[in-house]
């Protein structure tokens, strides 16, 4: 084929147009390839279809939250998806009791350098907390916090079981942002014989991103001092649950943060009183209730052993009124005249002795729980 060309043609250098038109051919050839090459493996991509419907779902998420023009990957894309507007948080404050502590720390360090940035701008000493870590056993209320948290500061609230180098990009791309992960020490310790290197390498990775996320000086997040693997190794072995937040988009670029800790325990028998005190807000109590008494003999129950308790108590009067009416058509039927004049529409007050009872009720479930729990059955000597 050479041989068709004319001899000097091919010594000769190409003309400029020459040069042009064979680049704007190798443009198309190649745009063309690339594009169909692209069609061919979305076409055989079982998976797009969902795909399609996250980026959907995430863009508008995105800008129901106010976040526009931020280009994502497509696994921040599917992280996304887990956004929640903090305005449709329901919880808030009043919704946590017993731990006005925390709560006041948490509005001072973490609130506050949110609403008044300006304030916390200028002071190196004045930085506030990139991490939070709220730790403690479970049903104490460290759910309530982070939520409650996130819905005061108005930030943007990923909440996710276990994904994490995604979760950090798409944090820092719309930050400020809080990344809530409940349990994660199941994340992190959940293992099977297979997967304790992919495991070690996940746990590796989340270490290494917590610990700095982003070494850029020009990103607006912070490294920190802690030694957040020593808390990691002995939380993640020695207690059952601990929820975890972290800030992101604080203001300085400085290395001289703490991590913020935060113990989430069991209550004391006052604010146990205040706990049983807000559960119980709102509903039809008897005048003689006394929930000190109730708090005094409930020690080491959790916020959320106390709401079993109230329901269980709650649930009595219920069934009182389910008897009452039975008991008011078997009259009927025999054509009894009826003593008592029973009101068809109200449920009666929840009373002491419902209380005591469904504390009766919470104590066996308890018991039989530790009963049951392996952990104890290993400590029985076999002999
Ligand atoms: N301090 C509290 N004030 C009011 N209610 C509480 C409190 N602690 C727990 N509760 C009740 O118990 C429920 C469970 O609490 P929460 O989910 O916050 O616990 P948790 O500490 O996050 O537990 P886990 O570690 O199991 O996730 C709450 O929905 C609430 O009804």
């Amino acid at each position: 084929m050479l041989s068709d060309i004319p001899r000097d043609a091919l010594l000769r250098p190409l003309t400029r147009n020459e040069v042009v038109g064979m680049l704007v051919r190798l443009t198309i050839f190649g745009a063309a390839t690339y594009y169909s090459i692209k069609w061919v493996v979305e076409a055989f991509d079982p998976t797009q279809k969902q795909k399609n419907q996250a980026k959907k779902r995430a863009e508008q998420l995105m800008k129901q939250i106010g976040v526009e023009g931020v280009s994502l990957t497509e696994y921040e894309m599917n992280i996304a998806t887990l956004l929640v507007d903090p305005r449709s948080i329901k919880v808030t404050w009043r919704d946590v009791a017993g731990l006005d502590e925390i709560i006041s720390e948490l509005q001072d360090t973490v609130i506050l350098p949110f609403q008044k940035r300006h304030l916390f701008c200028g002071s190196k000493l004045l930085q506030p907390p990139k991490g939070v870590l709220l730790y403690g056993p479970p049903g104490c209320g460290k759910t309530l916090i982070a939520k409650a948290t996130a819905k005061a500061s108005g930030c943007r609230f990923i909440n996710l079981q276990a994904s994490i180098g995604r979760v950090f990009s798409l944090a820092v791309k719309i930050q400020p942002c809080i990344i809530f992960i409940d349990e994660i020490d199941s994340f992190l310790r959940n293992r099977s014989s297979m997967d304790h290197e992919a495991t070690a390498m996940m746990k590796a990775q989340f270490m290494s991103l917590w610990d700095g996320l982003d070494t850029n000086a020009s990103s607006q997040v912070t490294h920190t001092y802690v030694d957040h693997r020593m808390w990691m190794q002995q939380y993640c072995t020695h207690t059952h649950l601990y929820a975890l937040f972290l800030l992101i988009g604080c203001l300085n670029q400085d290395k001289t943060l703490d991590q913020k800790l935060f113990l989430v325990q069991f209550q004391n028998a006052a604010q146990r009183e205040e706990i049983l005190r807000l559960i119980l807000s709102g509903e039809n109590l008897s005048n003689a209730i006394n929930l000190k008494e109730i708090a005094d003999q409930t020690e080491g129950y959790s916020g959320s052993d106390l709401k079993e308790l109230c329901r269980d108590a709650a649930m009595y009067r219920v069934r009182d009124y389910v008897r009452k009416q039975q008991m008011k058509q078997i009259a009927q039927q025999f054509q009894l005249d009826e003593e008592e004049h029973v009101d068809s529409t109200q449920l009666r007050p929840v009373t002491q002795l419902d209380l005591l009872f469904g504390l009766d009720k919470m104590r066996e479930s308890k018991q039989a729980t530790a009963t049951a729990d392996p952990a104890n059955l290993r400590e029985v000597p076999l002999d």
